[in-house]
C-alpha cells in the first residue's frame, strides 16, 4: 500500500472529513432555516438560495468520490442527445443496484451543472437524517412512504408545485423502489410470474405506479426520461466506506433519451411500457457481464473544479477556528477540557459512521421481502 493510499484509509483523514461534513452541513440547515420568511416574499429567490445551499453539502460526497477516491465515471450515450443533458429537465430511471449508486447520480448532476436543483423520489425515513433529510425538506424533494394510497395523493402534489421551478433538474426515480437483495429478487421475480411478466436477471421488478405519477405530474415541466443504467467494471461492489478509505473504482452508465411524448398517458399502458424498459435495461447489463462494456459510444465529460473548492473553503474556514482552539486546549493542560475535545471527535467520528451506514444494503428495509402478489393479476 502507498503512502497516499495508507493516508486515506487513517482515522485522523476520516474525522476531518467527517467534522468539515457534519459542521458545514448544520451550518447550510440553520441557513436553510433563516431563509423561511423569504419564501414568503420571492419563492424563487428563496429556491435559488437553497440550491446553492444544498450544492454546498451534497459536493461534498462527490468530492469523496471524484477526487479523494479518483472513481472515473464513464458516460456510453448518443452524442446527438448529450448538448442537451443539463440544460432541460428530465426524469432520470436509475437500476437501484448499488450503495453509491446516488452517488454515482450525484455526480453526474455535478458534471452536467444540475447538482444543486435535482430531486429524487426518496423513501420518507430518510425525512429525518440529520443534515441530508433536512436539506431536502428546503429542496422541495418528493418524499414516499411506499403506501400507494397515501402517496397517489401526495407524491402528485409534490410533483406540481416544481412546475415552476427556475433552474433545470433531474428528477431521479429508483423504480425498483428498494436495493437489489436476493431475496427481494425471488420475491419480486414470483411477483413477476404471477403477473406473466418475463423474469428479469438483473433487476427487481419495478414498481410502476410512482413512475406513471411522476410522468403525469411532469408533462410540460420535464422534456424526457433519461434511462440510466449503471455498472461497476471487474464485478466490483462499491461501497461508502471504502471510497472513504480511498478506493478507487470504475462506474459506467448507460444513458438513453426518451422524449416524454414517447410514454404512454393511460396508467396501464405507462405500466406497460416500464416493464419492457426494464427487460432493456436487463438485456444492456447481459451486454455488460458478457463484454465489461456498454453498446454504444461513449462521452468524456470531465469532472469540474467546483465541488473541490467548495470543500477546501469550507474547511479552511472550519479547520482553522479548530485548529487555534486544541492548540489552546493543548497548552492549557487542563485534562478536563482535553477530555472533551476527545469526547468531541469521538462523536464527530460516530456521527459521521452512522450516517454512512444509511446507504449501505444490509441495514436496509425490509419492503419488498415477502410482499403478496395481486390477487387480480
Ligand atoms: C448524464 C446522467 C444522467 C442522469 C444521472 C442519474 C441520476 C441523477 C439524478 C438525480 C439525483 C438526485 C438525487 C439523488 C440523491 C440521493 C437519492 C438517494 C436515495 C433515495 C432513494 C429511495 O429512497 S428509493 C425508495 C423510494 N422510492 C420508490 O419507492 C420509488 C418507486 N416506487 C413506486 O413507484 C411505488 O409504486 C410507490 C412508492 C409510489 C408506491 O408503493 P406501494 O408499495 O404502495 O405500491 P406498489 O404499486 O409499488 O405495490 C403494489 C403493486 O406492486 C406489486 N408488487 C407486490 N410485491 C412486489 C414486489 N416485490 N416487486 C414488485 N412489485 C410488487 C403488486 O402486485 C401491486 O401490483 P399492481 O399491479 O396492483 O400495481
Ligand atoms: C466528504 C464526505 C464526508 C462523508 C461524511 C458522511 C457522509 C454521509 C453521507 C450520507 C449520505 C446519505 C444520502 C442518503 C442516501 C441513502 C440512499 C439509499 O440508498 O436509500 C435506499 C433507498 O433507496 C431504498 O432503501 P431500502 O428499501 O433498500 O432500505
Amino acid at each position: 500500500m502507498g503512502l497516499i493510499q495508507l493516508l486515506k484509509s487513517q482515522f485522523l483523514s476520516h474525522l476531518i472529513f467527517y467534522y468539515v461534513f457534519l459542521a458545514s452541513g448544520l451550518i447550510v440547515n440553520l441557513l436553510q432555516f433563516c431563509t423561511l420568511p423569504l419564501w414568503l416574499v420571492s419563492k424563487k429567490l428563496a429556491r435559488k438560495i437553497n440550491i446553492r445551499l444544498c450544492y454546498c453539502i451534497s459536493s461534498q460526497i462527490v468530492v469523496a468520490l471524484e477526487w479523494w477516491s479518483g472513481t472515473e465515471c464513464t458516460l456510453y450515450t448518443d452524442p446527438k442527445n448529450y448538448p442537451l443533458y443539463g440544460n432541460e429537465n428530465a426524469i432520470a430511471v436509475l437500476n437501484h443496484c448499488s450503495e453509491i449508486d446516488f452517488l454515482c447520480g450525484w455526480t453526474f448532476c455535478e458534471r452536467f451543472g444540475v447538482l444543486g436543483s435535482s430531486k429524487v423520489l426518496a423513501k420518507h425515513e430518510l425525512r429525518y437524517l440529520p443534515i441530508i433529510g433536512w436539506m431536502w425538506y428546503f429542496l422541495e424533494i418528493v418524499f414516499c412512504k411506499r403506501k400507494w394510497e397515501e402517496d397517489r395523493r401526495t407524491v402528485a402534489e409534490s410533483l406540481q408545485n416544481l412546475h415552476d421551478y427556475p433552474e433545470n433538474f433531474w428528477f431521479l426515480l429508483f423504480c425498483e423502489g428498494t436495493r437489489f437483495t436476493p431475496k427481494k429478487h425471488e420475491v419480486s421475480m414470483q411477483v413477476a410470474e404471477s403477473k406473466g411478466l418475463p423474469k428479469l436477471k438483473y433487476h427487481l421488478l419495478p414498481r410502476t405506479k410512482g413512475f406513471w405519477v411522476t410522468v403525469q405530474n411532469l408533462r410540460g415541466t420535464a422534456a424526457a426520461v433519461y434511462d440510466c443504467t449503471l455498472n461497476f467494471r471487474n464485478k466490483q461492489v462499491p461501497s461508502l466506506l471504502d471510497i472513504l478509505n480511498g478506493k478507487k473504482y470504475h462506474a459506467d452508465l448507460y444513458l438513453r433519451r426518451i422524449p416524454l411524448e414517447l410514454i404512454p398517458e393511460g396508467e396501464a399502458e405507462c405500466a406497460a411500457w416500464l416493464h419492457k424498459l426494464y427487460q432493456e435495461k436487463d438485456s444492456f447489463q447481459e451486454h455488460y457481464t458478457q463484454k465489461g462494456c456498454f453498446p454504444g459510444p461513449t462521452v468524456t465529460h470531465p469532472r469540474r473544479p467546483w465541488a473541490l473548492i467548495n470543500w477546501i473553503l469550507w474547511a479552511c474556514m472550519l479547520l482553522y477556528p479548530l485548529g487555534l482552539l486544541l492548540v489552546q486546549l493543548v497548552s492549557s493542560g487542563s485534562i478536563l477540557t482535553i477530555l472533551v475535545s476527545v469526547t468531541v471527535a469521538c462523536a464527530a467520528s460516530l456521527g459521521g459512521r452512522w450516517m454512512i451506514g444509511q446507504t449501505e444494503t444490509n441495514r436496509g428495509s425490509s419492503y419488498g421481502n415477502k410482499e403478496v402478489p395481486s390477487k387480480n393479476n
